[in-house]
């Protein structure tokens, strides 16, 4: 297994509003990180779509898709790095704390002649991401230190 450049990659910050697209247009919510986060990606980590693991505020680590780039469907003025989480969530957590590892890369951003088309692409992306996260050179990273709790910080060690 060999990892693509720049990857794996970690990234973390606070859970910001975006266009409010995600789940009204799309019905695929996106968590969208604060600017200085999409700013600190490494330059050879291209825009486009990856998957990788996922956690809010050091609970449950979750299987993840994320977009990076200016949404050609919608022509974004601001590069953005957004996350789907495949878990189905009981409310929104907006301004929560987001952590994410990115493992792979899907594919580049794409312009559409549809919205039913860029859907399609993302329940794609979202099945593959299901299949990819299984292997177990992806799966292992789940478990990473990184996604522990900070609580040795609180007891002062
Ligand atoms: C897995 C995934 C793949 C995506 N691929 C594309 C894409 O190819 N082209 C595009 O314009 N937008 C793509 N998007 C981004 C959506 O357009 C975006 O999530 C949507 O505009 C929601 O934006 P918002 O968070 O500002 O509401 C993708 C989103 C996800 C989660
Ligand atoms: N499974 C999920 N993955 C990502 N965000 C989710 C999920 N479930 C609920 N949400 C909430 O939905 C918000 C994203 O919805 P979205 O329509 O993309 O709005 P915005 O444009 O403000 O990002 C997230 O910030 C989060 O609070
Ligand atoms: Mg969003």
């Amino acid at each position: 297994m060999t990892f693509k450049k720049g990857l794996p990659h970690f990234a973390a910050g606070t859970v910001v509003k975006g266009f409010g697209r995600g789940s009204k247009e799309l019905g695929i919510p996106t968590a969208n990180f604060e600017p200085h986060v999409v700013k600190e990606l490494p330059v050879e980590l291209e825009t486009g779509v990856y998957f990788g693991w996922a956690q809010i505020d050091n609970g449950e680590v979750h299987k993840m898709v994320m977009s990076v780039g200016w949404n050609p469907y919608y022509k974004n003025i601001e590069k953005s790095m957004e996350t789907h989480i495949l878990h189905k969530f009981s409310s929104d957590f907006y301004g929560c704390h987001l952590k994410v590892c990115m493992l792979g890369y899907l594919r580049p951003e794409k312009d559409y002649s549809s919205l039913d088309a860029l859907i399609a692409d993302i329940q794609n992306d979202i099945s593959e991401a299901e299949k990819q996260l299984e292997q177990p050179a992806y799966a292992t990273l789940k478990s990473h230190e990184f996604f522990r709790s900070d609580s040795k910080n609180i007891d002062g060690n």
